[in-house]
């Protein structure tokens, strides 16, 4: 594959690259890349989280040497699953069969959990030596990327360790690229900046857009801050259940949840269901969207692209609830492979089972 269709392949549908010039430099010098993202395996899986599945795909395609990384202990400071450490385990196994399902060839990820990397005395070396370099405020400020707010780390102190483990990580996995929704920014340019000072590899940061919650942004609406900061506050969050379609619901409960969703006329922005046609559905190749509505409400109508669907619902010409019908139908049919897996799957089923029957505390 050429330099450029790599580099077409990483940068489609992100929201940054930072930087494109450098991701260019490193196609052009090495065969094989080293890119990796995280996640805390804490309960169940929501479509937002096929938004970066898709660009690990495409950097699968792209010939890059993927990392994927359990965060477990991530997982245990952020106070997910209860600190239960064997039940966070099980939900990273979920994470990986539903990978599968989505249609990534698993088989060429390589799966490190956060407890392989902090049992080695050079993680401890780097994560001490990246502490030096950087003050208590920055660190203060990155903890949006644990969904967190700054005051949050004052009655527990591991959550201050939290980015600084993250920064470790990468270094510690010698990364040429760092994937990411936009609220993991701040990670990213701290160990970018970090980088320089101590003398390792600067990470290309790759960041996917991030889907808004169902309840849309209310009153969050008033976060100020900085872009990754806002989108963090109002993201589509499995700890906030009731902002996520999870990629196991019924068709049923899909349909229902979309009904119900903020979807507010001709508006586009932090509007979710607009963004699970630009983000997910439209980012198929090939995808149309297929709107079935009665002839006194226009007709049934076919959308061949996304700029083709939001002029139409930005002049009012589709009604939100024939676009949330539509779009209901279009989500069950690209989750209907990942509900296949998982109800066939002993072992998946199992796990789901068990992430059901506990509450998912945060
Ligand atoms: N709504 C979303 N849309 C797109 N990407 C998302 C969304 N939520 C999380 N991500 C991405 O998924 C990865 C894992 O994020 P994270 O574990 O914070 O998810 P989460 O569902 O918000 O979980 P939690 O509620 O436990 O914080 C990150 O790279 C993050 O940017
Ligand atoms: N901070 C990420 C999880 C993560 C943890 C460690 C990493 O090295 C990378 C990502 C999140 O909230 O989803």
């Amino acid at each position: 594959m050429n330099i450029d269709d790599k580099v077409y392949l990483a940068s489609r549908n992100t929201v940054e690259i930072v930087t494109l010039e450098d991701l260019k430099k490193v196609f052009e010098e090495k065969e094989h890349l080293r890119g990796y993202i995280g996640f805390e395996p804490s309960g169940l899986v929501h479509v937002g989280w096929l938004v970066w599945m898709n660009k690990v795909r495409d950097l699968l395609e792209a010939g890059v040497d993927f990392y994927v990384l359990e965060a477990t202990w991530h997982a245990y400071i952020n106070d997910k699953l209860g600190g239960d450490l064997d039940l966070i385990r099980k939900a990273a196994r979920l994470v990986r069969k539903v990978m599968e399902g989505f249609g990534i060839d698993v088989s060429r990820i390589k799966f490190v959990d956060a407890e392989e990397l902090v049992s080695d005395k050079d993680y401890w070396e780097t994560l001490i030596r990246s502490a030096k370099n950087v003050s208590l405020a920055r660190v203060k400020r990155a903890l949006t990327i644990m969904g967190r707010k700054s005051d949050e780390a004052e009655t527990d102190f591991s959550k201050l360790i939290y980015p600084l483990m993250q920064v470790s990580d990468i270094f510690y996995l010698d990364l040429d690229i760092v994937l990411g929704g936009t609220d993991q920014r701040k990670a990213h340019m701290l160990a970018r900046d970090i980088a320089e000072k101590i003398g390792r590899k600067k990470p290309i940061a790759i960041h996917t857009p991030i889907i808004t919650g169902l309840k849309g942004p209310g009153r969050r609406m008033d976060v100020v801050g900085e872009i990754d900061e806002v989108y963090a506050a109002h993201k589509m969050s499995k700890s906030k259940p009731e902002t996520a379609i999870f990629v196991h619901d019924s068709p049923e409960e899909i349909k229902a949840k979309i009904r119900k969703a903020y979807c507010p006329p001709r508006k586009t922005m932090f509007n979710p269901i607009i963004e699970i046609n630009k983000y997910l559905l439209f980012a198929t190749p090939g995808f149309k969207l297929y709107v079935d509505r009665p002839e006194k409400y226009g007709g049934p109508l076919t959308i061949e692209s996304y700029d083709e669907l939001e002029k139409l619902y930005v002049e009012g010409k589709i009604h939100p609830l024939d676009l949330k019908n539509a779009t209901a139908e279009a989500l069950n049919k690209l989750l209907a492979p990942i509900r296949e897996k998982l109800r066939r799957d002993p072992e998946a089923r199992e796990i789901l089972e068990t992430l059901l029957k506990t509450k998912i505390t945060r």
